[in-house]
């Protein structure tokens, strides 16, 4: 029996892997949210984890607010660096394998085709430098780890940019949505059962992994096919907003290369439309 934890357990992914934790009879889940261990507190996660033994560490605790990271720097760090650093200190000292993710943010978006794990890093925003320290802090510390870099998660659960649309959509209401950024929609129940099979089946591959859904769009697009397929489209107006002020800079493209997962694991990656429809049926 694999002893897993998994931290962050509140948020979106967290949540998703809980509604999976059934399917895997071969692992004994912990869950624990911020209430539980706060991460950026070392003397908290070192002890926690002298007391309990696990083989994983699946965390999905993060600091994902875009736009407030750029006034809250201090805070983003402290959760997407400092966090992540205990973490892995506690991770090589205890054995356990760390299941961590990044994000698509950590690139700048001047390329033309998909990002691979080898191209170079150039954050953009507070939100994607703060994860890239994080990255870092694993890669330094640990051996054993995986980190899967993932864009545009969303679910039916949580703040993410499905739920924002959905929620808008009443009759008559007005949708103006960027074209300028293009990157890939990802279903965040694919992503924590592709993380569970690998687990479950004992690889050993460690190392950092783009994963998101096939295909690319800009967020126009995802909004767009969100209200196509919840039969709102015709009670709404969508137009495309060229000029759609944010604080934060995010990357024009950032769509990820899955070459290396695709390789590596068994597990099929589907489009993102397809994906997409699931959460319809
Ligand atoms: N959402 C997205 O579009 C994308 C996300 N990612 C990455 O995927 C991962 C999961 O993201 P997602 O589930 O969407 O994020 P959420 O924001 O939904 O969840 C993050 C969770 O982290 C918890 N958390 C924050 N601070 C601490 C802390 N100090 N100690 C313990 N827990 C803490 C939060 O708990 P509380 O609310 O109680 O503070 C929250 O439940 C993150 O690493 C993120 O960077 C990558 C690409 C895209
Ligand atoms: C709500 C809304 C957003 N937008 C734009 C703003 C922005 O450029 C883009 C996406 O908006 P959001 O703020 O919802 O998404 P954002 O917070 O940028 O999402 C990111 O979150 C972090 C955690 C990640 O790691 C990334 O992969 C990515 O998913 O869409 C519009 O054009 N119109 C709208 O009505």
């Amino acid at each position: 029996m694999k002893k897993v934890l998994v931290t962050g357990a509140g948020g979106q992914l967290g949540q998703c892997f809980k509604k999976y934790a059934e399917e895997f009879p071969g692992m004994e889940f912990t869950f624990t949210t911020s209430d539980e261990i706060d991460l950026s507190i070392f003397g908290l996660v070192s002890a926690y984890f002298r007391k309990n033994e696990f083989d994983y560490c699946i965390n999905c605790a993060a600091y994902t607010n875009v736009e407030q990271a750029e006034t809250n720097r201090e805070m983003a760090f402290l959760i997407n660096s400092e966090a992540v650093k205990n973490l892995s200190e506690v991770c090589v000292e205890n054995k356990v394998v760390l299941v961590h993710f990044s994000t698509d943010y950590v690139f700048d978006g001047e390329k033309n085709t998909p990002y691979s794990e080898e191209d170079k890093t150039n954050p953009l925003n507070v939100y994607g430098a703060s994860k890239l320290y994080g990255e870092d802090h694993i890669q330094q510390n640990l051996e054993e780890y995986y980190i899967f870099r993932t864009s545009w998660l969303y679910s039916d659960i949580g703040h993410n940019f499905y739920n924002t649309i959905l929620k808008k959509a009443i009759p008559g209401a007005v949708f103006n949505i960027t074209t300028e950024q293009k990157g890939t929609p990802t279903n965040a129940y694919d992503l924590a059962h592709y993380v569970l099979t690998i687990i479950s089946e004992g690889n050993k591959e460690y190392g950092l992994y783009h994963f998101s859904n096939l295909g690319e769009a800009t967020w126009f697009d995802f909004a767009k096919e969100i209200l196509n397929l919840s039969g709102k489209l015709k009670d709404v107006e969508l137009n495309k907003d060229n000029s759609y002020r944010t604080v934060a800079v995010r990357p024009r493209y950032s769509v990820l290369n899955k070459e290396k997962a695709g390789k590596t694991f068994p597990e099929e990656i589907l489009p993102w439309k397809e994906s997409l429809a699931r959460l319809y049926n």
